[in-house]
Parts: structure tokens; C-alpha cells; sequence
């Protein structure tokens, strides 16, 4: 497999980077009157504007040939014909046959595993899915006292956590208000306890989320659950207060948890690209089947995009290679990712997953190690909060963050006359970022104002914004189920894009299991830690904890 250092595109942007180097936002901008239009890209009515990124025509020509060397449509036609893309795992990821079924509109496009479909069983599953989520929702399924359910609590953790909790939070203004949900995911017994603190057990259902049902920390929260509940209404009333989603059957039975009341998945799926599935149990309960479907239609009307959009009018594929630009090329280490849209809040954490668990590696699809660079790392938080917290350093820091802004242009608030603001502050951030503001005009300002001449010199260098600084813009029109599911699909693509480049494999995670095994010998007291410094922090453990 050639390294994708070897490409000549690859050469060439290295060459062609050095080259763009005195160029700035403002003079692209200045050159060109229709940056907006020519570095823009629509999906339907959702808007990638790309033009506030360091990048010329001849930019985005040499990253498209980067993506052709990659073999990136080769690679794409393997995701989606089903073959085994997670070679690490001899897995399909086929999490976009999750979202075809025509039942809510699909996409036209037919997945299959070794040439059987697989649209029978998603069918089936997701009709299950629904139907129990009726009846809940209406109030036929009772708990094992007779009393309608009105309080979700799903234990899991990283992907049976994040994307329910991101789409349930996301879709605040589509649900109903006759159920409460909340999501449990931390071994701290902190987080059950607060959750647990504002149950009513009669009137309470657990979800217990896990791909594998072996991860530790879901399986301590959903036995300390299950104790409290069974210590409430006795140990019969487990049976209807308990459902579980998983691949595992045994585990689930072994569990106690009736397999009537258990929703599948498949190994197909990977737990960070599952809110499609069963895992999205809690987003179902929360705003019903029909908003369920739409969003699923989002995601589905995004796969069609992906698979079948020129590589020059793709949204995933250019947001990717922006990715790839800057980490690669302008050597930048980390991304942004600032919605413009509090009920967005959890986004940051839920791509942290999404990018760092899928491209957070170091070896090739291959196993040689990478000389390149691969994910950056991934943070932020909701605007305007963050402005108020890490902006400056956006603004001032030593070294530019590319951004992610993500806006909507209609409220659905019950406070809509506040969005004007919300949404101005958004385009100012990006556009400040930049531009920024030389020390021409700040010091011109400071005179203007009456400022004595050495106050002048001393504050223009802390009042100057460089500018320069990168960033993109996604505009939903709305925030609703199908625009949500049409805004993560666009980010699931762009990374398995960016994977492509970099020949990686987004679909494993093998990176988390020494700390599990680490932890178990620990928690087993085999062998004594080896180090001193887990062994120090271990005696203090002990000596506060008075076991010792
Ligand atoms: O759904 P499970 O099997 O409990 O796994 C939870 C999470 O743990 C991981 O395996 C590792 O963090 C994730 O990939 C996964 O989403």
C-alpha cells in the first residue's frame, strides 16, 4: 500500500502550502467577490460554507487528487457494498443500512452482507423498537405496580451513551413532556446516585445499552440499578422495569433480563455509529417512531449524498479534506466544535468519540506505523458559553484552532427573539477569527479615543487580533430530527474520509483495552502494581480509604 506521503498530490500540497504562506483570509477575500459562492457546498438546504479556510482553488484541486490517490471513491464503494472495511475486526460498518428502510423514505440504496440483505432484519428490529415505544409512550406498558412509566433512565457508556444523549438533548423541542430520560453512564456511583436521587421506581424503566454487555461500567450501574429497584418493589418487578439492548443475547439473559424485552443489533455496527440502531431506544421513547424515522431520513438522504455527489460537491469528502488539510499541511493539532445552538451541547463530547475513538491511531490498515499525522484533537463547547471561557485563546493563542460553527437560522426556543443574537454572535466569531483586527486600526482607534501615546504603544500588541485563523460554517435551516440526523451523518462520512487519506481504520478501538485490563488486575489485587508511582497513589487509596 502506498504511504499517502508517496502521492504526488500529496508532494504537491506540501510545496503548494509553503507557497500560500504570506496569503491571508483577507486578501483571498479581497481577490475574490464570490469566495462565499465558490467555497460553499449545499446539501438540500443545509450550507458548508468553507470559505474562511486558508484554501485557493488550486488547494481544493490538489486535495481532490489527494482523495483520488487515496482511492477514495474506491473505498467508499467498499463501505457501502458491505465488505469487510474493519479488517481488524473482519467486520462490514454498515451502520447506513440502519437508516435505508423505505419505511420512512430510505434513500433507494440496497446494503448487504455476503450478498444477503439485510434490510429484512432492520425492518423487523426497528417495527419492534417502535412498537414497544408506543406502547410506553401511551401508557399501555406499566410497570409491575400498574402505573404508567414516566421516567427513561439508559445506562451505557461512550457509543450507548453519547449519541442518544447529544439527539435527545437535540431534539428537546420535539419532545412531548410526558416522559422524563436521563442517561447514566459513569462508574462513579456519583452519577446513578443523582439520577436515582429523582426516581420514583413504580414509574421508572432502565435501558441497560451495550453492545457487548460486558462493558464494566455499564454492567455496574445496571446491577446497582437493579438492586435499588428490586430493594423498592421486590425482585418480580424487575422483569418490567428492565429492558436491554445489546448484541448478546447470553449476557443479557444471563443478566436476568427477559429476552422478550431484549432489542438487537448486530457486530455490523459499531458501538460509536449506533444511535441508529436499537441503542437509539431512549431517542424513540423520547419523541416517537414518526420523529425517529425523520431522523433516520436525514441520515439516509446524507448516505445517498456521500455515496453518489461529485468528490468536488461532496459535503463529507471536503469537510475531510479540510480536516486533513490542516492537520497535514498547516500542522495544526486540534478542531473546534462550536454549535451556535444550546440543545447542541453535548456535540463536542459526542465527536470526541466519533473522531478520536475512529482516528485516533498510529499504525496503518496494514499495521506499519504512520509517519503522518492523524487525528487532531477534538473539544469545545456550545456558543456563547464559549466565548466566555476559551475564545481568547481562538483569538490570541499561539497557534490557530480550525472551528466547526455550526448554525441554525430558525428557533424553535420559547425565547425565539434571543436568536438574532445567538446567530449574530456566531457569524462575528467566525469572522473576527478571520480577520482579526491589525494594529493600525487599534492603535488608530486608541488616538481617536484620546489615548496618550505611550498607553498607545504599550496596549496595541495585547489589543491586535492576528486573523487568519481558520474556520467553517455548517447552516442548518432548522434544528428537527432530520436535519440532526443529516448534520451526524455528514461527520461520520467526513471521518471515514479522513481515515481514507490517512489509511487507517476508523472502525476499531483496540486503544481502549489496556486501561480495562489494567484496571480488572488492579480491582483483582493480581500481581501488585509494578510502578511506583500506582503503587504510591494505591497505599494513599488505601490509608484514606482506612482499609489499611
Ligand atoms: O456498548 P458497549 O459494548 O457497552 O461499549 C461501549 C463503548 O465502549 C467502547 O468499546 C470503548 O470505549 C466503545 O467503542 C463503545 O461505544
Amino acid at each position: 500500500m502506498t504511504k499517502p506521503t508517496e502521492f504526488s498530490s500529496w508532494k504537491s500540497l506540501i510545496e503548494h502550502q509553503a507557497k500560500l504562506k504570506g496569503t491571508t483570509l483577507a486578501s483571498l477575500f479581497a481577490a475574490d467577490p464570490a469566495r462565499f459562492k465558490n467555497f460553499s457546498a449545499t446539501f438540500g438546504d443545509v450550507v458548508l460554507d468553507y470559505s474562511k479556510n486558508g484554501v485557493s482553488d488550486v488547494t481544493m484541486g490538489l486535495l481532490f487528487d489527494l482523495a483520488r490517490d487515496a482511492g477514495l471513491e474506491e473505498a467508499r464503494a467498499k463501505l457501502f457494498g458491505g465488505a469487510r472495511v474493519n479488517n481488524t475486526e473482519n467486520r462490514p460498518a454498515l451502520h447506513m443500512a440502519l437508516r435505508a428502510p423505505a419505511a420512512h423514505a430510505g434513500n433507494g440504496l440496497a446494503f448487504a452482507i455476503d450478498g444477503k440483505d439485510v434490510a429484512p432484519q432492520v425492518e423487523r428490529e426497528l417495527d419492534l423498537l417502535c412498537d414497544f415505544a408506543d406502547e410506553v409512550r401511551m401508557g399501555a406498558f406499566k410497570g409491575a405496580t400498574g402505573k404508567r412509566i414516566r421516567h427513561i433512565v439508559n445506562i451505557g457508556i461512550g457509543g450507548s451513551d453519547l449519541g442518544p444523549a447529544l439527539i435527545v438533548d437535540g431534539l428537546r423541542a420535539d419532545i412531548g413532556g410526558k416522559l422524563q430520560l436521563d442517561f447514566v453512564s459513569n462508574v462513579d456511583g456519583a452519577h446513578l446516585d443523582l439520577v436515582l436521587s429523582r426516581a420514583v421506581p413504580e414509574k421508572t424503566l432502565f435501558i441497560v445499552a451495550s453492545k457487548t454487555f460486558t462493558t464494566a461500567e455499564t454492567m455496574a450501574n445496571a446491577k446497582a440499578a437493579r438492586k435499588w429497584l428490586a430493594g423498592k418493589l421486590g425482585e418480580a418487578a424487575v422483569d418490567r422495569h428492565f429492558v436491554a439492548v445489546s448484541t448478546n443475547i447470553e449476557a443479557v439473559t444471563a443478566f436476568g433480563i427477559n429476552p422478550d424485552r431484549m432489542f438487537r443489533f448486530w457486530d455490523w455496527v459499531g458501538g460509536r455509529y449506533s444511535l441508529w440502531s436499537a441503542i437509539g431506544l431512549s431517542i424513540i421513547l423520547a419523541v416517537g417512531p414518526h420523529k425517529f424515522r425523520d431522523l433516520l431520513a436525514g441520515a439516509a438522504a446524507v448516505d445517498r449524498h456521500f455515496a453518489e455527489a461529485p468528490l468536488t460537491e461532496n459535503l463529507p469528502v471536503i469537510m475531510g479534506l479540510l480536516q486533513v488539510w490542516h492537520r497535514n499541511f498547516c500542522g495544526f493539532g486540534s478542531q473546534a466544535i462550536l454549535p451556535y445552538a444550546q440543545d447542541l451541547w453535548r456535540l463536542p463530547a459526542y465527536l470526541q468519540q466519533l473522531e478520536m475513538e475512529s482516528n485516533g491511531k498510529r499504525v496503518t490498515r496494514e499495521g506499519q506505523p504512520v509517519t503522518w499525522q492523524t487525528s487532531p484533537v477534538i473539544w469545545g463547547q456550545a456558543g456563547t458559553n464559549g466565548q466566555h471561557a476559551f475564545h481568547q485563546m481562538l483569538h490570541q493563542g499561539s497557534e490557530p484552532v480550525p472551528c466547526d460553527f455550526i448554525l441554525t437560522a430558525r428557533d424553535r426556543s420559547a425565547f425565539p427573539e434571543q436568536h438574532q443574537m445567538l446567530f449574530a454572535n456566531g457569524l462575528a466569531q467566525s469572522a473576527a477569527l478571520a480577520f482579526g483586527k491589525s494594529a493600525e486600526t487599534v492603535s488608530a482607534e486608541m488616538k481617536a479615543a484620546g489615548k496618550a501615546a505611550d498607553e498607545v504603544a504599550f496596549l496595541t500588541p495585547h489589543r491586535t487580533f492576528p486573523g487568519n485563523r481558520p474556520s467553517t460554517t455548517l447552516l442548518l435551516p432548522v434544528l428537527d430530527p432530520y436535519h440532526l440526523g443529516a448534520l451526524i451523518a455528514l461527520y461520520e462520512h467526513k471521518v471515514f474520509v479522513a481515515a481514507t487519506i490517512w489509511n487507517i481504520n476508523p472502525f476499531d478501538q483496540w486503544g481502549v483495552e489496556l486501561g480495562k485490563e489494567m484496571a480488572n488486575a488492579l480491582l483483582a489485587g493480581k500481581g501488585g502494581p509494578a510502578d511506583s508511582s500506582t503503587a504510591g497513589l494505591m497505599a494513599l487509596y488505601d490509608r484514606y480509604t482506612h482499609r489499611k
